[in-house]
């Protein structure tokens, strides 16, 4: 028997906004972070959808559009089951529409959904008590955004999800001192001196996945992992530690998520160095330096931390008194 044939179809670029979604409250606290809560005054989403199956297969070999749903039309069922969506995550909305497509079309074997966040920030206000947080204006973010997927089929008993995994994406951090890169091979190709010194700038996608794919809507709020708390732990280890490479700092930041959300199995990296190019090395009566773009190509490192990976490094860090 052969592989059977992979068809699929979709729409992306699907943006839907919703206004006064019910709020995500009752997350755990962390102590790297002061998130507490998402208002979800403003809550926006970039979907893109995609689905599968063998009933699809006359679609593209003999033009028969009998069963085609529209992209278009999956556009209008995407935005408007933001309407009706009851709950407060990007997680617990695709899951939602992807459970209501598959029953809507059954001869759709498969969905995945792609959530990524439009991210709103707030933004403060004069009031008698000083400045506060606006409930009503909001600025449109172009910095790092959540993102969730999920992936489903249709099985003889219903449906079941056979991926699903979080993130944050286009996080990108500074740290102007601290960081070294010595150490590496030095042969005929290399020509990159040893660095003690260098203005770390990475960019990171980090993903996540938990061991129970109820915890990932939010549905209880208190063992949903807010993309804002990664962040903000990604943020503080590169703060504590003196970094000898990404691969190091990397691992680290999982191995810290992991820590503080057990109901997670798995935290990932995707990492890209753009650190930047010396200009001007020195400045009087200035510990400062003047730098610009690095040139390209840039690096980059892929990474997974397991549980195991926290166990052994919990042990390591005994021993060695770290993180005290
Ligand atoms: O953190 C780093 N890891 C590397 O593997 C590498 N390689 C390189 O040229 N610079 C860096 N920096």
């Amino acid at each position: 028997m052969g592989k059977e044939r992979f068809v699929s179809y979709g729409k992306g670029d699907v943006f839907a906004y919703r206004t006064f979604l019910k709020p995500l409250v009752g997350v755990k606290q962390i102590p790297e972070s002061h998130f507490t809560e998402r208002s979800n005054i403003v809550f926006g989403v970039n979907v893109k959808v995609e689905v599968g199956g063998k009933k699809l297969l006359p679609s593209f070999t003999e033009g028969d559009n009998r069963l085609v749903v529209a992209t278009d039309s999956m556009k209008n069922f995407i935005q408007r089951h933001l309407g009706s969506y009851q709950g407060s995550t990007i997680e617990g909305f695709i899951q939602y529409v992807g459970e209501e497509f598959l029953k809507k079309y059954e001869h759709v074997d498969t969905i995945k959904l792609i959530g990524e966040e439009v991210p709103f920030e707030t933004s403060t206000r004069l009031s008698v008590n000083g400045l506060v947080e606006s409930d009503v204006v909001f600025k449109h973010s172009r910095n790092e955004k959540a993102v969730a997927q999920i992936e489903m089929v249709r099985t003889q008993s219903g449906v079941e999800v056979v991926e699903q995994n979080s993130g944050i994406l286009d996080l990108q951090l500074i740290k102007v001192r601290g960081n070294s890169f010595i150490g590496f091979i030095r042969d005929e190709y290399t020509t990159l001196p040893e660095d003690n010194n260098r203005p770390l700038f990475i960019y990171l996608n980090i993903g996540w996945e938990y061991e129970d794919l109820e915890n990932s809507t939010g549905v209880v709020p208190n063992l949903y992992v807010c993309a804002e708390q990664v962040k903000d732990i990604a943020s503080s280890v590169f703060h504590e530690l003196e970094t000898p490479s990404i691969q190091y700092l990397i691992y680290l930041i999982g191995c810290r998520v992991l820590e503080r959300f057990p109901q997670l199995k798995e935290v990932n990296f995707q990492s890209q160095n753009h650190t930047w190019d010396s200009v001007v090395e020195d400045i009087p009566n200035s510990e400062g330096k003047v730098y610009t773009e690095p040139r390209p190509p840039y690096g980059f490192q892929r990474f997974s931390v397991t549980k195991e990976d926290l166990q052994q490094n919990k042990e390591y860090a005994d021993t060695n008194n770290l993180f005290k």
